[in-house]
């Protein structure tokens, strides 16, 4: 039974330094501050009730979030990762109320990234109220690591409802709606969440954000550029403990019937159409 994911809806970031971290969330990044405890600090960049938090904790444990469609869904998919040979944990209902969800299960790939995934998902009557001007249109994807891109894509494609739109190299941009792409697996050495992927509304908005990052001296690992794939605008810069930040524009939707697939091979112009070369050590080897 395959697991039908909808849409990627959250990550939970853990980072040493609480207070450095909600600063750049809310002042650099521009999300909207939400739910806040002593140790954990929520922010929302779509209609949900929250798309991203920081906590206290080991930068590499961090979590990534999928919505499935209901409680039947969710049951079938612990089955399933329970047959699997994965320890399935439910949430308690303190840990959904963290998330803002009615339900979820966590576990880890075979890679050992943790994921989730959840139903219910809070949605707010208010619009969001962006703590600076960005032009921040949603959440859109992560890219993860991949100690094993082949085992990985088998996973999100043949356990999940996941599919190929293109490959750079051994690196997979997969779809789970007509958006070109919801996850990227980049090879490493390592598992967890490699990319925070947030829509802008023009390329105006990547440009400012691009002076800005500068003026802030925010590090810039990529771009301004165009990805030959989705065909989106993006500028890409580091966070709080290494963790990568991508606004992009103009991500090109997929036409399920007579979309093929495509092969790009390893090297900067698959990455970047107008030249520039990418800051990041596992897109250079
Ligand atoms: C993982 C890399 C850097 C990548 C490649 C292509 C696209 C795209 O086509 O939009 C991305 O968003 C990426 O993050
Ligand atoms: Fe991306």
């Amino acid at each position: 039974m395959t697991i039908h994911i909808k849409d990627v809806a959250y990550t939970r970031l853990k980072t040493s330094d609480l207070g450095a971290a909600t600063d750049f969330a809310s002042r650099i990044l521009g999300l909207q501050p939400v739910e806040r405890t002593v140790r954990c600090h929520g922010f929302r960049s779509n209609e949900r009730a929250m798309t991203l938090s920081y906590e206290e904790g080991n930068p590499g444990e961090n979590i990534v979030g999928f919505e499935l469609g209901d409680e039947d869904e969710l049951d079938r998919a612990a089955a399933t990762l329970e047959a699997m040979g994965h320890v399935v944990r439910r949430g308690s209902r303190e840990q959904c109320e963290q998330r803002c969800v009615r339900d979820f299960i966590g576990f880890r790939d075979a890679g050992g990234a943790q994921i989730e995934f959840a139903v219910g998902l809070e949605v707010s009557g208010n619009r969001v109220f962006y703590s600076r001007d960005a032009g921040i249109t949603g959440f859109s994807h992560v890219g993860l690591f991949s100690n094993d891109p082949i085992r990985d894509e088998h996973f999100w494609t043949q356990v999940c409802n996941a599919r190929v739109s293109d490959r750079v190299g051994e690196l997979p941009l997969l779809r789970i709606s007509q958006i070109h792409h919801s996850i990227a697996l980049i090879p490493a050495p390592r598992s967890g969440v490699q990319h925070i992927n947030h829509q802008v509304q023009s390329i105006d908005d990547v440009q400012r954000s691009f002076a800005l990052l500068r003026k802030q001296n925010v590090p810039i690992v990529f771009g301004p550029g165009r990805h030959p794939t989705s065909g989106a605008r993006f500028i890409y810069f580091e966070g709080p403990d290494g963790m990568v930040f991508e606004y992009s524009v103009g991500v090109n939707e997929v036409d399920e019937e007579t979309y093929r697939e495509r092969q790009f091979g390893f090297e900067p112009t698959s990455f970047c159409m107008w030249g520039a070369k990418p800051a990041i050590k596992e897109l250079t080897s």
